[in-house]
């Protein structure tokens, strides 16, 4: 029976469906999915008005009800599964978010608002990764979600009691299922059908397939689907774990080959991933160029615009403009029609200087010093530091201190981090429980955006934020307003050299990997000193995965800091052994997102 590749990698694997919904049950089964099936308890209870899009709510639904399954089937028997699978599916129709109706007179609200009018259908997924060792849980999430636009016909007033009378919309997002009686309400969608329906099957299999098969198979991966005789040979690679450098095989023995006369089968794949690679560096200058010339925040006022009148508003010359205007498009930052350039939602979210979750001061970091450290990395490769210009990387101590560069620079490095730290805070803050805190200090807390979200999180909590006074002079500026406002304080000190203030949790974000060992250790005694017993340190670094094929963003980064500081991301393993060697027990561990690692651990009451 046919099996897409993924599915099969799935077949020796425990996999747990999270999910009471049939229809997901059905749609897994289908495909082929061998899996035991746990319907999570987790209410569909956060707060909606705290996520920034309706997706991020329902990928944080679906996260959730999949770790409530984790750590059930954790804590009953031993023998963790090795994959939850959680969804959560909601109809968002003018900035509203609908799931399921809690009574007829309910679902009939939902349908007269859908009725005769467009909306969407998001489904949000988790596929969470358990590693259970020496009786603890850990746990790797990756997550995605898929929407889908319907459009409903007008229907009277009748049909729709008709309709939910026939109890159909009782259990379904939105009142209504269109893979049943709810199809005839419905005038055509775009998108995945079967996302309506519950689950994204094919973004799930295209998820899965990016986890399984290393990065650099890409282009192999898609060459196969439309080509039949080559599905031999990707069965054979996908048996084997680590395939990545396998796949090179095809393309050794097609160096022998080559000058012969080739059908288009016994061609080597087309290097798709490899040629996006390589190019990879125009599309980022592009970007951080765009965003330097405010292309992003003109066409957030004015939309649509014709690329001359973008070149006489930013003053750049038409031609140029107008080339960088449609590599824009091309990379899914701006869209053009007729009657010219506007943001897509992507630059609306991250790209405008003054936008909520603004990675402007990021990419403004990239361009000014990361861009320029990473032309030297022949040099330091060969040297295994960057010694020999130091003054050019974006180095955290460098960057913050008097001496070294100006104002402009230490501004641009907190308003890169403010902007990281604003998309991280709500899953630092709530991957694991800090309720029984009432204090916190965050150590290099920069503008106090994680403080914030953690006062937001916990209203018992009071957070100082600690770090330089350069710093800490320009921190007004990112303040937020409102009544949590009053649970932060700033305190201007050196960690390495002031007494650090009271509190009975730390919190250090993204600090360490910024130091050698030797200044960890020194910082980690600091803290161990001046934690009460019974108090905690929470650690929240970029994952080092020990799985090299999963830890891209990682090691990009540790390469970025050889050449900038003297640091280095750390695996887990490494933070939990550090912390322990610090006299930290009870070391708890979370995954969140995509990207970072939270680490709480305990310091003994005596
Ligand atoms: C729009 C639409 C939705 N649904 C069902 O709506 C439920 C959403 O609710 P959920 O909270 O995501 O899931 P659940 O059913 O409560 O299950 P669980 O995963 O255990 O929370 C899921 O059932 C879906 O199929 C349909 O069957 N057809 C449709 O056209």
């Amino acid at each position: 029976r046919m099996m897409y590749p993924v599915i099969r990698k799935l077949q020796h694997k425990r996999v747990v469906l999270a999910s009471a919904s049939p229809r997901r049950q059905e749609i897994l089964s289908q495909a082929g999915l061998r899996f035991e099936v746990v319907p999570s308890r987790f209410k569909e209870k956060l707060n909606k008005s705290s996520f920034p899009t309706p997706h991020a709510y329902a990928i944080e639904t679906a996260k959730q009800k999949a770790l409530d399954v984790a750590r059930r089937m954790h804590q009953k028997d031993l023998r963790t599964p090795d994959i939850i699978i959680g969804a959560d599916t909601i109809v968002t129709i003018e900035g509203l978010i609908l799931e399921k109706p809690v009574d007829k007179q309910d679902a009939y609200w939902m349908l007269s608002r859908l009725n005769g009018k467009e909306h969407s259908v998001f489904t949000g997924v988790a596929i969470i990764h358990c590693f259970s060792q020496d009786g603890q849980l850990d746990v790797e999430i990756s997550q995605f979600y898929e929407e889908t636009v319907v459009m409903f016909s007008q229907l009277s007033e009748e049909l729709l009691w008709e309709y939910i009378h026939s109890g159909e919309p009782m259990d379904k997002a939105g009142g209504y299922g269109i893979q049943a009686l709810g199809g005839m309400l419905v005038e055509s969608i775009h998108g995945d059908f079967l996302n309506v329906v519950g689950f994204p099957l094919n973004h799930f299999c295209k998820k899965l397939a990016e986890l399984y098969f290393p990065p650099g198979a890409v282009g192999l991966q898609r060459v196969k689907h439309d080509s039949i005789p080559a599905v031999d040979t990707f069965e054979n690679l996908s048996e084997e774990e680590g395939a990545g450098l396998d796949r090179g095989g095809a393309q050794a023995r097609g160096t022998q080959d080559a000058g012969h006369d080739r059908t288009a089968e016994s061609l080597p794949p087309f290097p798709t991933g490899l040629l996006e690679l390589i190019a990879g560096f125009q599309a980022s200058k592009a970007l951080f160029t765009a965003c330097k010339l405010k292309v992003f925040d003109l066409l957030q006022h004015e939309a649509p615009l014709q690329a001359v009148d973008i070149a006489s508003k930013i003053d750049t010359s038409e031609h140029g403009t107008g080339r960088l205007l449609d590599v824009c498009v091309a990379l899914g930052l701006l869209e053009k029609t007729e009657r010219g350039y506007s943001n897509s939602d992507l630059a609306a979210l991250y790209l405008l200087s003054d936008g909520e979750f603004s990675l402007h001061g990021f990419i403004e970091l990239n361009d000014e010093h990361t861009w320029a450290a990473f032309t030297h990395l022949e040099s330091d490769v060969r040297e295994g530091s960057s010694r020999g210009h130091r003054a050019v990387g974006d180095e955290a101590e460098g960057l913050l201190q008097d001496s070294c560069p100006g104002r402009d620079a230490r501004l641009c490095f907190m308003r890169a981090k403010h902007g990281l730290a604003k998309l991280t805070a709500h899953q630092v803050a709530t991957a694991l429980d800090l309720s029984r805190f009432t204090s916190a200090c965050h150590l290099g807390g920069c503008t106090g955006a994680l403080a914030h979200k953690l006062a937001r999180e916990y209203p018992r909590l009071t957070v100082t934020v600690f770090d330089l006074p350069e710093v800490i002079e320009h921190v007004t500026c990112f303040q937020p307003s409102g009544p949590q406002t009053e649970q932060v304080s700033f305190v201007p000190g050196d960690f390495f050299k002031d007494s650090l203030p009271e509190a009975d949790l730390y919190v250090l974000s993204g600090i360490l990997h910024d130091w050698p060992d030797e200044k960890v250790h020194r910082l980690l005694s600091r803290i161990s000193g001046s934690c009460k017993p019974g108090g905690g340190l929470l650690v929240a670094e970029v994952a080092l995965d020990e799985d090299p094929r999963a830890a891209r963003p990682g090691l990009l980064r540790s390469l970025s800091r050889l050449l900038q500081t003297q640091g280095g991301e750390r695996s887990l393993t490494k933070s939990r052994q550090l912390l322990q060697l610090h006299g930290f027990t009870d070391v708890q561990v979370a995954r969140t997102g995509d990207v970072l690692h939270v680490v709480l651990a305990t310091r003994p009451a005596t």
